[in-house]
Formats: C-alpha cells, sequence, structure tokens
C-alpha cells in the first residue's frame, strides 16, 4: 500500500497557498510533486482585514473559509493529476487553514487562542480524502504556545547526529529551530519574517515585496531606527514564545515610523530587512550550543530568495555558513507544507506532532481533527 500524505500550507505573508504531496517510506520523505496558487486579491485583502477586530466577523470568516477551500481543492486536483495517484491512494490531507489570530500563553491579558479558518468536512467532501486540521489548538490546551510546529520535521529532515545545525524558516513571521547535537531541540518566533518589509514595499513601490531585496540592497540601515525597533518587548523576551500579525502589523509599524518620517523609504526598507537578518542572528547566537558550536544554517521559506536579507543574516551569524535549504533537496516553499503533510501522518499514526520544549505544552500530544474521507 502507498503510504502517501499532502500538506497544504497558506501562511502569514498572505501570498498563496503551497501544496505537497509526500511519500513516506520508513519515515523517510520524498515529494512526489508539488503546487502553489497565489491568493487572489479580494482574499488576500479578506483574511487581512479579518486579522483585525471588525463589522460582522463570523459571517466573513466562513466566507473566507470556503473561498480557501476552493483553492485546497485546485492544489489537491493538481497535485492528483501531476502523479497519476488516485484519490484513493491518500491517506490523509493536513490542512493548516488561515492564521487570523493568534494570541498565546503571554501574549495578553485574555484566555489564550489562536485560530486558523478553514472548512475541513468541505475539504472531505469535496476531494474524499481524510482531512487533519486544527493543529495547533491541542498544544494551546496543553499550555504551549501551539506554535512553531515545524520544528519537530525539521529535526526529523536535517538533525545530524554530533553536529549542532539550525533551521530558520522565514515567511511572514520568522521561525527558527536549533538542532543541537546535545540536549533538546529549541524552537521559537524570532518575529517579523517578510510581514514589514512586504508591507513597507506594497505602500511605496506597489509591488507584493522585494524582489531579490533589491529595494533594501541601494538603502542604507538606519542605526537609530533598528535600535527603536529591537526596544519592543517581543524581541527582549527569552524562552518560549510565538507571534503573528496581531503584533506586527500596519499600523504597529505607523506608530514606530513617527518619529522618523524623514527617513528615505528606501532606508526604512534596508532597516526593517536588517531588523529581520538581527532578531534571527542574535537568537541564533545567544542560544547555548553547549560543547559543539553552531557549524550550519539551512534557510527556508520566501525570505531565502531575498539576497539582501540573506547577506545581513551571513553577516550576523559570520562565519557560521549559511545555505537555503534548496541545497538539501528541500526548495524552500516546500518545507512548511511537506511539514503538514508530515503532521497529519502523525496525528494518522497516533504519534505526537509537538515538540514540549519548543512550545511550551505540557507533553508531547497528538495534534490536528481528523475528518474521514
Ligand atoms: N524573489 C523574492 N525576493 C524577495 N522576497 C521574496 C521572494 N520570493 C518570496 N519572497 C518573500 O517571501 C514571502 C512568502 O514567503 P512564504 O511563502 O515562506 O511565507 P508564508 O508561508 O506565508 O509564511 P509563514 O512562514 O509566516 O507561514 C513573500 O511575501 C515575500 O516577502
Ligand atoms: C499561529 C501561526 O499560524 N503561526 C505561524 C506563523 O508563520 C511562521 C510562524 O508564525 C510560525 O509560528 C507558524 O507557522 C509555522 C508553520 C509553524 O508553526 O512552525
Amino acid at each position: 500500500m502507498t503510504d502517501c500524505t499532502i500538506g497544504l500550507m497558506s501562511g502569514t505573508s498572505l501570498d498563496g497557498v503551497d501544496g505537497v504531496l509526500v511519500r513516506w517510506t520508513e519515515d523517510a520523505p520524498e515529494v512526489l510533486a508539488a503546487a502553489s496558487v497565489p491568493f487572489p486579491p479580494e482574499l488576500r485583502l479578506a483574511f487581512l482585514e479579518l486579522n483585525q477586530a471588525g463589522h460582522d466577523e463570523l459571517h466573513r470568516s466562513a466566507q473566507a473559509a470556503h473561498a480557501l477551500v476552493d483553492l485546497y481543492v485546485r492544489i489537491v486536483e493538481d497535485l492528483l493529476q501531476q502523479t497519476g495517484l488516485p484519490a484513493l491512494a491518500i491517506s490523509a490531507i493536513g490542512a493548516h487553514g488561515q492564521t487570523v489570530r493568534h494570541q498565546p500563553p503571554g501574549s495578553a491579558a485574555s484566555a489564550p487562542y489562536t485560530c486558523q479558518l478553514n472548512h475541513p468536512a468541505l475539504l472531505a467532501e469535496r476531494t474524499r480524502i481524510t482531512v487533519v486540521a486544527d493543529f495547533r489548538s491541542r498544544d494551546l490546551a496543553a499550555g504551549g504556545q501551539g506554535a512553531p510546529l515545524v520544528p519537530a520535521f525539521h529535526q526529523h529532515l536535517f538533525a545530524i547526529p554530533g553536529q549542532s545545525v539550525a533551521v530558520v524558516n522565514v515567511g511572514g513571521i520568522a521561525n527558527i529551530t536549533a538542532l543541537p547535537a546535545q540536549g533538546p531541540v529549541r524552537g521559537l518566533d524570532t518575529g517579523p519574517g517578510n510581514v514589514l518589509m512586504d508591507l513597507w514595499c506594497h505602500r511605496h513601490t506597489g509591488a507584493w515585496f522585494d524582489e531579490d531585496g533589491r529595494w533594501a540592497g541601494s538603502g542604507q540601515v538606519h542605526e537609530a531606527l533598528l535600535e527603536h525597533l529591537l526596544r519592543t518587548p517581543y524581541f527582549q523576551q527569552t524562552g518560549v514564545k510565538s507571534t503573528g500579525r496581531d503584533l506586527f502589523h500596519a499600523a504597529w509599524l505607523d506608530t514606530q515610523l513617527q518619529a522618523f518620517a524623514h527617513l528615505p523609504p528606501a532606508d526604512v526598507q534596508a532597516t526593517l530587512t536588517q531588523l529581520t537578518a538581527h532578531t534571527i542572528g542574535h537568537t541564533l547566537r545567544a542560544w547555548d550550543w553547549g560543547a559543539h558550536p553552531l557549524q550550519h544554517v539551512w534557510v527556508c521559506g520566501g525570505g531565502s530568495r531575498n539576497a539582501t536579507l540573506m547577506r545581513m543574516l551571513a553577516e550576523t551569524i559570520d562565519p557560521v555558513p549559511l545555505r537555503a535549504t534548496d541545497e538539501a533537496g528541500w526548495p524552500a516553499h516546500w518545507v512548511e507544507a511537506a511539514a503538514f503533510a508530515w503532521l497529519a501522518r502523525q496525528a494518522l499514526l497516533g504519534r505526537p506532532g509537538n515538540l514540549p520544549s519548543v512550545t511550551g505544552a505540557l507533553g508531547p500530544r497528538i495534534l490536528g481533527a481528523i475528518y474521514p474521507a
């Protein structure tokens, strides 16, 4: 029998959905097909608006979840067509859903919660494939952050016995995983990955993102602005932590920039790029790697395509070498989607998906709700 699962992920960048179809052999993954669909502008806007309180949220959330499943179905059909596999050959789809709120323990005075819009029943109905969804809430219920979840999969893919390596995922929000030669895996969200850069770039150039980091590369990092941004309490927190657009959004950026209105926009872009590099690099350096210093850093997520960011990050962690995961056979935009294919399989096998050392949960938990085909 084939042991194949599909992972579907759309992250905080709100650029679109990535999907991969993975075959598992003795727990080792092989990506058989990959597909991506950009968000139609109106859906992107709908999700963006749902990140803030607003009128008739329940209705708008339900409509957006339906539209998301339409994209999911297109990707699943594409993956099946590419591989020639029938729906019956797929054990499960891991469908992350779209995060519109994330208020983990310690982030707000309210009861902790996380919200991924999704309609897994509709996806199971339309694809006739078992769907696993709602991956984060069980970890949160167990006192964890519910994020990041990819470190367990990073460990699965990139851990090398006797070596200390790290994996950096630069999506809308950036998260990092430490795979030390000795001791438990660690991981956290460092803060903004591309989210602030994308916002600023779109506002000043009309482009959704700074292609290859060229615009940032034309500006100068403004040290006073960087220091000001780094005073944000989230960056000072040590230990488990996760965040999202709940904290790092357009109004937040505008407030931060009030005293810096005179700066050329390209300098602000350069500084926001440096902020991402600095918060990642300094967390990696600050971690205690014991007798085996950090030897190597893998980078995935869309930020790995930003040459200016990669240069700044390399300078921050120098002399530790930095490479995109593509060089390990894992194209940078596949890794997160593959992680949810893996998490779906973990759920089906009754195995935990979280790492308590990363999320702070009371213990390992089986993640996700299962919607049978
Ligand atoms: N060629 C490129 N040059 C510069 N930046 C790029 C390029 N391609 C992608 N990006 C950046 O990567 C982002 C998308 O990254 P990715 O798909 O990893 O994010 P995500 O999955 O939404 O995020 P998250 O990890 O937060 O879930 C884009 O919004 C853009 O900022
Ligand atoms: C709540 C939520 O959706 N968080 C995302 C987001 O995007 C990156 C970072 O913030 C990470 O914590 C997480 O995604 C990845 C896939 C994770 O859970 O590991």
